[in-house]
């Protein structure tokens, strides 16, 4: 792995509930380099939206963080103050997400706002609209005048998805987060966006960490793979190992119930040993707020043993740069 931009560190989240807290994140760790495109893939409610929002200073007003640590570029995140987090999210740290209607006023011009995202003081408004209209042609928007005077409801989806990357990168970001950019678009948009990102990535150096729940586009677009399960990260390696030699049996699991095989295939050659035949996972995430005490995913593993069930399993190198926690491959 390159030089890493955000390293998290033993991060434990928890929500207040009802029924007493809610351990989302426990113990999750996890580098992003410098350069790297990073995948995260997971069932839902595995604690993806947990981890971004803790790593954008938005959790909920219901959770706390336990422990751990968030570093972007060596800087410790979870100490700064709301207005250093804010002036962060202007600049170091960018978001692009599943809805992009939701990230722009719908009564403001887009050149309104993305003028307004350039907010430092001291660069003169032609300039500001001229590296905007930079950033459209990066980001293969054509007619820029047109887009500009537009109000975001008169732009379709993949349009203004576009836009939105282009958003994100005028801040020029050390790290660019997109949560499941594709989710809402169609297949030919979601093409499209996947190859923005790496282009964007081998033009600008931004790093990127991504979200999402198609498998197919992980293996395609990313380098490095973090696969969560109920709150805590049981493999993570080079792309073409997870996707080729998965070793947890919840990531070969995934996997296998994941109906983009023909995408993955296209994506990572020479995997060996997975079967596409698989039904979907059986049971169910564990309740949180009593989690399991062994191996979080014992309860639904079909390899399990009987200490898979007392002992939390260790995590350990299970080849270059590629780790799991899981008994069975770490005695
Ligand atoms: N504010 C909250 N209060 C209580 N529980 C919450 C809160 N936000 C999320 N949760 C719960 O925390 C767990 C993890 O949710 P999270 O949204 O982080 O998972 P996820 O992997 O992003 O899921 P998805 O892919 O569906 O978005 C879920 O059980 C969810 O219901």
């Amino acid at each position: 792995m390159t030089q890493p931009v955000l390293e998290i560190s033993g991060l434990h989240v928890s929500y207040a509930t009802d029924r007493g807290p809610l351990r989302v994140l426990r113990g999750v760790d996890l580098c992003v380099g410098r350069g790297e495109i990073t995948g995260i893939v997971g069932e839902s409610g595995c604690g993806k939206s947990t981890l971004i929002a803790a790593i954008l200073g938005l959790l909920a007003g219901n959770a706390g963080v336990e422990g751990g640590s968030v570093r972007l570029a060596g800087r410790e995140l979870l100490d700064l103050p709301e207005p250093a987090m804010r002036a962060l999210r202007g600049d170091g740290l960018a978001l692009v997400s599943q809805n992009p209607m939701a990230a722009f006023n719908p009564v403001l011009t887009i050149g309104r706002q993305l003028t307004d995202f350039q907010y430092r003081a001291g660069i003169p408004a032609a300039q500001k609209r001229q590296r905007i209209v930079e950033m459209f042609g990066r980001v293969g928007i054509v007619d820029p005048d047109r887009r500009l005077a537009a109000y975001p409801g008169q732009l379709s989806g993949g349009m203004l998805q576009r836009v939105a990357i282009a958003a994100a990168l005028l801040t020029r970001p050390a790290l660019l987060i997109a949560d499941e950019p594709t989710t809402a678009l169609d297949v030919t948009l979601e093409a499209q966006i996947l190859r923005l990102l790496r282009q964007t990535r081998d033009e600008t150096g931004t790093s990127i960490l991504f979200i999402s729940h198609h498998l197919g586009a992980v293996a395609g677009l990313c380098d490095r793979v973090i696969v969560m399960y109920a709150g805590t990260v049981v493999e993570a390696g080079p792309v073409a190992e997870i996707f080729a030699r998965p070793r947890h049996p919840y990531t070969r699991r995934l996997i296998a119930a994941d109906p983009g095989h023909l995408a993955i295939a296209a994506a990572v050659p020479g995997r060996e040993g997975i079967r596409t035949d698989l039904p979907t996972i059986p049971g169910r995430v564990p309740d949180l707020t009593d989690p399991p005490r062994g191996c979080v995913f014992a309860p639904r593993c079909l390899e399990a043993e009987a200490h898979c069930h007392t002992l939390p399993p260790p995590s350990g190198a299970v080849g270059p740069a590629h780790r799991a926690a899981c008994h069975r491959i770490m005695p």
